[in-house]
């Protein structure tokens, strides 16, 4: 047995159900941030598939709302507006497994600022494990070197801010990420937010791995197909230009996949309340190669109804050692739904 197997056999021992029939236990993720910084965006955007461009007709949020939406793991996203307090939220931050304070990249004024190290002094105080998460958000507004000069500042004052309360909390972990709805930073960003949450996240990686090296593919993402998150991707570094070209190709196949009729039967384990109502794209696999003077082909199998593997392969490779590939997809496939039951026992299984 390769160790990656032994591995994920050792997390399938350990990750065994608590309890059966408990409510499903959702990881709560809170979207914090001052008026029209973009929250509301973000959440239709990435779980709603709401166009970019229609984030302009969005109605200013007036009271906490809550999203659940499924992936590998159950999440549930709260939406707040933006004069929340911790008092006013009505829930301990206790509860929340990731905090994400969302700042437009043009407010350089000491609201957001004052608000965000409030809600991580407070968080710290009853949840040392919190992942907190600023999103300085709207990049796309500002020109490359503004863009770099406004994420420095913003980050430079949240952290001496926080050395004011405390020194104490120069140590606190905090993630800083430029984002927007008008390209795919924000799907990357908020893709390593949920990472954190996935205990499951080094046995994926380790699938991914193998698949990457038996098939000689320079890179490979497990995608929510409906979010456009990768779950998880192989040990090589993501680079924009292909994580691009992967989730391209992702609205590609989502916009088209409704017009086709399947003849198979729908599958048992396809739908759930939390998941938005778009049809379940039929197809099980899909490939396309890119231009000649690029010889890649970027392949897609579905591997649950809603997680898929998306990876790019040297054209050469696909063309000529395409058994290889699907081999190598079918040992890819099994290995993620095991994970993905023992994942989904467990969410069934702990209490909330
Ligand atoms: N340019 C740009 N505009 C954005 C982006 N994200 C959101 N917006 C715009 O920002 C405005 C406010 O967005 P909302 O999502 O309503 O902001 P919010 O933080 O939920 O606002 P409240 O509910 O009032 O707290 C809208 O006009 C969006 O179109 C972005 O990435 N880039």
């Amino acid at each position: 047995m390769s160790p990656p197997q032994r591995q994920q056999e050792a997390y399938l021992k350990l990750a065994k159900p608590q309890q059966k029939n408990d409510p499903l236990h959702r990881s709560k993720i809170l979207l914090l941030g001052t008026r029209r910084s973009g929250k509301s965006s973000i959440l239709q955007v990435l779980f709603k598939n709401l166009p970019s461009k229609q984030t302009f007709y969005l109605e200013p949020t007036m009271r906490v709302t809550k999203h659940p939406y499924d992936t590998l793991i159950p999440l549930e996203i709260w939406d707040c507006p933006g004069n929340i307090t911790v008092d006013t939220l009505g829930a301990p931050l206790s509860e929340f497994a990731s905090i994400v304070f969302v700042i437009d990249i043009r407010d350089l004024y000491q609201q957001p600022v004052v608000k965000l190290v409030e809600f991580i002094v407070a968080a710290c105080q009853v949840n040392p494990n919190i992942n907190l998460e600023v999103f300085v958000h709207k990049a796309e507004k500002l020109q490359e070197d503004d863009k770099i000069e406004n994420f420095r500042q913003i980050h430079e004052r949240v952290m001496d801010r926080l050395v004011d309360e405390s020194p104490e909390y120069e140590q606190v972990p905090l993630n800083f990420h430029l984002t927007s709805v008008y390209d795919y930073t924000l799907q990357e960003a908020f893709s390593r937010v949920i990472h954190k949450l996935i205990d499951s996240l080094p046995y994926l990686e380790n699938l991914l791995n193998v698949f990457c090296s038996n098939t000689s593919s320079p890179k490979a993402f497990l995608f929510d197909t409906t979010s456009k998150l990768y779950v998880a991707t192989d040990a090589s570094p993501v680079d924009q230009a292909t994580h691009n070209l992967c989730c391209d190709y992702l609205q590609m196949l989502n916009s088209f996949g409704p017009l086709y009729k399947s003849n198979a039967p729908p599958q048992a384990d396809t739908p759930d309340s939390a998941k938005p109502s778009t049809k379940a794209p039929f197809y099980p696999s899909a490939s396309t190669s890119l231009s000649p003077s690029q010889p890649v082909t970027l392949t897609y199998h579905l591997v649950t109804p809603h997680l898929a593997l998306v990876a790019s392969l040297p054209t050469p490779v696909f063309e000529m050692r395409r058994g290889l590939v699907e081999w190598n997809v079918v040992w890819f496939r099994e290995g993620v739904r095991e994970i993905w039951e023992v994942e989904k026992e467990r969410s069934e299984g702990e209490l909330v």
